[in-house]
């Protein structure tokens, strides 16, 4: 197919295409970046590559100009994403990152203003007060002493805990008891099987053939799980008349109004809680795990980090949402762990109608897969000289108004762009805050470095565990 266009391609091998190592030796993370590698000089003037899913042509955006028509110019042509999803067998999948055309755009257009800055303010007292449990936690775990402990769990339990509050009003509990089962059922999701990982891409590819065959990619006892979850909280709400200023709630609001297909079912609307604690725990504590890792590999940036956290709580007497804002460094540190380690290695949208490149003689045609290579994109030298260095200047108002703003991609771009952005950063900024105000971290002897990479896990994410030593400040 490409070699037909005079469009430079990987050759492909039967029956995985350019994903023959997916979960085996390699993350998709490294697999775009190695094509991107190999072609970008290639697609000059073209500004894009071929890359095969299983027997699929697959379209791979290079350059930036391009990515920006994508996902922003041309978004009528691919407003939607290439997952799979099958509401009549797994109510679940039918949530908003797998919504397609006028569902999607009714759905994202409500549930919008769950994330203005205003509710994130209303949002902060909750999270501080899991950051506080979290913080007793690491204490009474390492006593008096400093103590050897496994952070990526640690946080990966804050930020279930955290969303579960804000999202479900729940006490998830996860800090407490490592077996809740919030803990254990987020946990199952993201951890996958080879098998598991191809199926997902299968599904992604066959969606039609896969929903007439009653395709699932959820496991059963993860959706009763959840399903009653939300029933569960529904009914008591209902029962007991509970207001409260968070994500349930507004789900519950979408349940009552509107007529027909307008409504939100039950089923619907636990989809959308159920995408909400999922997208929301994984991405987020991953990237706050690399961040703690590259801050201990550097004591000099960790004590830049606590020294502004130091300033802002000197100037405003005590952690507050104002104090938070004026972190600037802290941001800096995570916006360069979200460039070198993206949780979201790559986008995916679907042309929706023909596309006509611009500037070129080639269409990429309806139906076909597009993919927007951020991982790559985020360790090209063009745009990050030295890209495997972790540098948070990379993030200086000064540094970032050179670089083209497509560049860094982190929570995409654009109508479909993540909806929870603001409410990732927060809770990031809160848990590194809170972590390096009170503790000290250093690389373990036990540990071997550089870190390695999951192939299992969806999200680029550390493999095993990130052991550092944990000293009281
Ligand atoms: C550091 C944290 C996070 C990262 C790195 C991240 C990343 C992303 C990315 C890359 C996308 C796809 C964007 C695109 O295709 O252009 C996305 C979509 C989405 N994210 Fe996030 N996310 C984070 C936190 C959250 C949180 C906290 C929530 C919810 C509470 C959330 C909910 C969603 C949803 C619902 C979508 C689908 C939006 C749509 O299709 O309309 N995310 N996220």
């Amino acid at each position: 197919y490409w070699k037909d266009l005079g469009v430079p391609y990987v050759e492909p091998t039967f029956p995985h295409g350019n994903l023959r190592e997916i979960g085996k030796t390699q993350h998709m993370a490294d697999i775009t970046r190695s094509v991107y590698r190999e072609l970008k000089e290639k697609t000059k003037g073209l500004g894009f590559a071929g890359m095969y899913f299983f027997i699929n042509p697959v379209t791979m955006v290079i350059d930036l100009e391009l990515v920006k028509n994508v996902l922003v110019k041309d978004f009528s042509y691919f407003h939607d994403r290439a997952v799979y999803h099958n509401g009549k067998d797994d109510p679940l999948s039918e949530h908003l990152f797998a919504m397609e055309g006028t569902k999607w755009r009714n759905l994202r257009s409500k549930l919008t203003p769950t994330f203005t800055s205003g509710k994130m303010k209303m949002m902060f007292p909750t999270i501080l007060a899991v950051a506080d449990e979290f913080k007793s936690c690491l204490s009474s775990t390492i006593g008096d002493r400093a103590g050897e402990l496994e952070m990526k769990e640690l946080l990966a339990r804050f930020t279930t805990d955290v969303i579960g509050n804000c999202a479900f009003g729940l006490e998830c509990n996860s800090l407490k008891d490592p077996q809740a089962e919030f803990r254990r059922m987020g946990k199952k999701v993201f951890q996958q099987s080879r098998l598991g990982i191809i199926k997902r891409f299968a599904s992604s590819q066959f969606r039609d053939v896969c929903r007439r065959l009653g395709v699932t990619n959820t496991a059963k006892d993860v959706a009763t799980f959840f399903l009653n979850a939300v029933k569960d909280t529904v009914q008591f709400r209902m029962k007991n008349n509970v207001q409260r200023n968070d994500f349930m709630s507004l789900l519950m609001e979408l349940m009552k109004e509107g007529k027909g297909t307008d409504r939100l079912s039950m089923e619907e609307a636990s989809a959308q809680a159920f995408v909400f604690f999922l997208a929301g725990f994984e991405t987020s504590s991953t990237a706050m795990s690399f961040c703690l890792y590259e801050l201990a590999l550097a004591q000099d940036l960790q004590e830049k980090a606590r020294e502004c956290v130091r300033e802002a709580l000197a100037r405003h007497g005590a952690m507050t949402y104002e104090a938070l804002l004026e972190m600037k460094y802290i941001e800096m540190c995570i916006n360069e762990s979200l460039r070198k380690y993206s949780p979201a290695a790559n986008l995916l949208r679907i042309a929706t109608q023909n596309y006509p490149v611009p500037g070129t003689k080639h269409t990429i045609p309806k139906g076909q897969t597009v993919i927007i290579p951020v991982h790559a994109i985020h360790h090209d030298p063009a745009y990050y000289p030295n890209p495997d260095r972790y540098d948070p200047e990379r993030f200086s108002e000064e540094t970032k108004a050179k670089r083209n703003p497509y560049a860094f991609l982190p929570f995409g771009e654009g109508p479909r762009n993540c909806i929870g952005l603001r409410f990732g950063m927060m809770q990031a900024r809160i848990g590194m805050a809170m972590l390096l105000h009170n503790f000290r971290f250093t690389l373990s002897p036990s540990m071997s470095y550089p870190v390695k990479v999951s192939t299992a896990n969806t999200v680029y994410s550390i493999e095993g565990g990130l052991f550092l030593k944990v000293e009281k400040i």
